[in-house]
């Protein structure tokens, strides 16, 4: 049995599979082995030595210190996909409330006083206040052609639109994906002069971190709208702020307000409900509950954002998962320790990411503690655990 903390509210069908799986979970379970979060920031937060895994329910993982868990051998896992389908119709809507005036009209028709005017006659004589273009023959820019962007790459071709798209790090798996119909993008700076709506789908990062500053906004066609339902921090505040005074950008959606948008003119203030449908909370919780459960049980990694991937069937004897700096003579050092301790390797996996490797290790007989100790004592292991109940 493994203690599973969660940080925010889980779809009840993902803390039940784990329960069903004999694990503890919970808000208040103390010195977790795994953490299940949403969005909840852990930053801040001191981990224990027993904590193995943190999935994230959702796709984006800078609220997870991930440098430090990495440092300290702990897997982060999302769930690349199982809200995409939520976002998308979103962003959909958040299209057509960019375009027609829709939030300002609905507020308008609420001040009509009934006692005093005609509200049918009313709404003729004052909707002409309201209108706003259709998007269809108009060009989508879309950044990042992930699971998202893909999703709405392909909604704006369904709508009538041109989409271009930018994705310097495309995945063969998105290229499958995409419509032909969508054209490329050569650079970030060609989608934003070209393009009448512009949605950004990226990761936060220090690499996309203010990625729409003040000169690029400079460089949008005027009177774009732009929608950010990825990260409030991808976007310069005070240059969008200044952008849409002056008119470059015509409306402003976004899913993450902040206290600088607040009270502008063509903000379009969302408050994060991105992947807020139960069918995403489902999706979300159902598979960061699998991977987890899958790791803590059997040390499977399965979408982890910081661990290779390495999945093993086990044989029903003990397993050792051991991760380690990916550098010269680390496996013949673990494989000698095994030997000298009578343990005969019946199968073993070895894969890297970056300068981490990670194995999965199963062996004919039983791992005491003592030789556990030995694989951690080894200059470069980063995290040496036998997998409670054994690798069956
Ligand atoms: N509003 C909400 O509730 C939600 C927001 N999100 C946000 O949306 C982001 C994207 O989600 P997914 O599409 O599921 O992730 P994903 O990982 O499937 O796609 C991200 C895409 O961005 C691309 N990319 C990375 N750096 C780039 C750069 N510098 N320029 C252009 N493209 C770049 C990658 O190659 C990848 O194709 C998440 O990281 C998260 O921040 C995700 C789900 C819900
Ligand atoms: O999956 C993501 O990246 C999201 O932003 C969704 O966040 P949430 O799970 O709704 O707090």
């Amino acid at each position: 049995m493994a203690r599973i903390q969660t940080f925010n509210k889980i779809a009840a069908e993902g803390i039940a599979l784990l329960e069903a799986r004999g694990h503890q979970v919970g808000p208040d379970v103390h010195d977790p082995d795994g953490i299940l979060v949403r969005s909840a920031k852990l930053q801040d937060i001191t981990f224990g030595p027993s904590l193995r895994g943190i999935a994230r329910a959702g796709a984006g993982v800078n609220n997870v210190p991930v440098s430090r868990c990495t440092e300290e051998g702990v897997v982060v896992f999302n769930t690349p996909g199982s809200n995409a389908n939520s976002v998308k119709e979103l962003v959909v809507a958040g299209l057509m409330l960019s375009s027609r005036k829709i939030i300002e009209g609905c507020q308008w028709v609420q001040t009509l006083d009934p006692a005093k005017v005609d509200v049918g006659k009313e709404v003729e004589a004052g909707k002409s206040a309201f209108g706003g273009p259709e998007i269809a023959g108009k060009r989508l820019g879309v950044i990042g052609l992930g699971a998202i962007g893909v999703m709405v790459a392909n909604a704006g071709i369904s709508l009538g639109m041109e989409v271009a798209g930018y994705d310097p790090y495309l995945s063969v798996n998105s290229a499958w994906g995409l419509s032909r119909s969508v054209l490329r993008a050569t650079s970030l700076e060609a989608l934003l002069a070209d393009c009448d709506y512009i949605s950004i789908h990226v990761p936060l990062n220090d690499e996309t971190r203010g990625v729409i500053n003040a000169d690029r906004l400079n460089k949008t066609k005027k009177g774009a709208r732009f929608l950010n339902f990825s990260r409030d921090a991808l976007v310069d505040d005070q240059a969008m702020v200044k952008a849409l005074k002056d008119g470059t950008i015509s409306t402003y959606v976004t899913d993450f307000p902040t206290a600088a948008l607040l009270g502008n003119p063509g903000v379009i203030a969302i408050p994060h409900l991105g992947a807020s449908t139960p069918e995403a909370e489902t999706n979300s919780a159902i598979m960061a509950a699998q991977q987890l459960a899958d790791f803590l049980e059997q040390g499977n990694i399965k979408h982890s954002v910081n661990f290779p991937e390495c999945i093993m069937d086990g044989n029903g004897g003990d397993r050792i998962i051991l991760a380690n700096k990916n550098v010269p003579n680390m496996v013949s050092r673990i494989t000698t320790i095994l030997a000298e301790a009578e343990l005969n390797i019946s199968d073993m996996l070895n894969r890297h990411r970056d300068d981490l490797a990670y194995n999965i290790i199963d062996v004919d007989q039983t791992i005491s503690a003592a030789t556990v100790e030995k694989l951690q004592a080894i200059d470069g292991v980063v995290m040496a655990r036998v997998v409670p109940g054994g690798a069956g």
